[in-house]
């Protein structure tokens, strides 16, 4: 069983503000990548944002303006191959990503600046999502060797349609705040200076509704797509082989030295 934790946390911080817990993932140094370590400290502020009955909503946002979440440290993958040590000997991020929908608590998304990568999927999961107007958006896994084909795929074109998921994923852009809006990634684009007070208002208000309406509407929108969670253990099954494979190694690799990956030998059709 995971316990639930809410102190002595090294790579997030955890807050209450009335209604809402606030996770910060506070890794800015490294554009707010995780490692292993920011799973595992992410999976015990959600746990203990479900086991508080005070908090009525989550806010998930991040230290500094520059980045939200850029996915997973490809620096630390490219040193080490993996995604650091944890304390439960495994990197959750498919829990983290069950948990975020499972919470019967809206979590809303600040995004604070890059969401990108895995830090991209993290906001696409969240119920609702504002963002600062500098905030940019995009997935990266087919540059860096990475991809994330369960709800990272799935869910996203639930949300923005099946044509601009696949051109996301394949051609790897990114978008600019108003391009995210018009296309439904996000609710509602601020100035950066009120992009946290905007998200307390949004907990705020919607603490005063029923919680067990909005419990059971969560896990009504849930239930249509919690087949993914399927696709999400194969998916995770298959990205561990493939970051462990020379072709994943290469795209982290060429990453971290700043050139371009070489992938044209990986070219093996079947
Ligand atoms: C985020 C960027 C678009 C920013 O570009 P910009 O030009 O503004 O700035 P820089 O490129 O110079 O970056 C500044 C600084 O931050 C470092 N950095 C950025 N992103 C990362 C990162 N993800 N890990 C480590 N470090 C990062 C960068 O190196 C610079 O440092 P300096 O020391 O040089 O100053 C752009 O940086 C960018 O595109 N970043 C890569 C983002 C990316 O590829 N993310 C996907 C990673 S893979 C992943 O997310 C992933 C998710 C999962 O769920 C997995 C599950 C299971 C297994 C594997 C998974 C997985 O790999």
């Amino acid at each position: 069983m995971t316990r639930v934790k809410s102190t002595s946390y090294d790579d997030i911080k955890y807050e209450i503000d009335g209604p809402a817990a606030i996770i910060t993932i506070n890794r800015p140094e490294r554009f707010n990548a995780f490692r292993g370590r920011t799973v595992e400290e992410l999976v015990w502020a959600f746990r203990a944002a479900w086991a508080d009955p005070k908090v009525q909503a989550v806010i998930l946002t991040a230290t500094g303006e520059k980045a939200f979440c850029t996915g997973g440290d490809v620096k630390q993958r490219a040193e080490t191959g993996d995604y650091g040590p944890t304390e439960s000997g495994m990197f959750e991020i498919g829990y983290l990503h069950k948990l975020i929908r499972d919470i019967p608590k809206p979590v809303i998304a600040a995004v604070n600046g890059v969401a990108v990568g895995g830090g991209h999927v993290l906001q696409v999961l969240c119920d609702v999502s504002i963002a600062s107007e500098t905030a940019r958006f995009g997935q990266a896994g087919p540059k860096v060797g990475s991809f994330d084909a369960g709800f990272g795929t799935a869910y996203l074109a639930r949300v923005v349609g099946e044509k601009k998921a696949r051109e996301i994923w394949f051609w790897c852009r990114m978008y600019d705040a108003q391009e995210a809006e018009r296309m439904g990634l996000v609710n509602k684009v601020v100035p950066s200076e009120n992009l946290l007070d905007e998200a307390k208002t949004w907990a705020r208000e919607v603490a005063e509704k029923s919680p067990t309406a909005i419990r059971f509407l969560k896990q009504s929108f849930n239930a249509d797509t919690d087949h993914q969670a399927g696709l999400s253990n194969l998916a995770m099954s298959a990205l561990d082989l493939f970051t462990a494979s020379p072709e994943g190694l290469e795209g982290a690799a060429a990453f971290a030295e700043k050139r371009k990956p070489d992938f044209n030998s990986y070219a093996n059709w079947h």
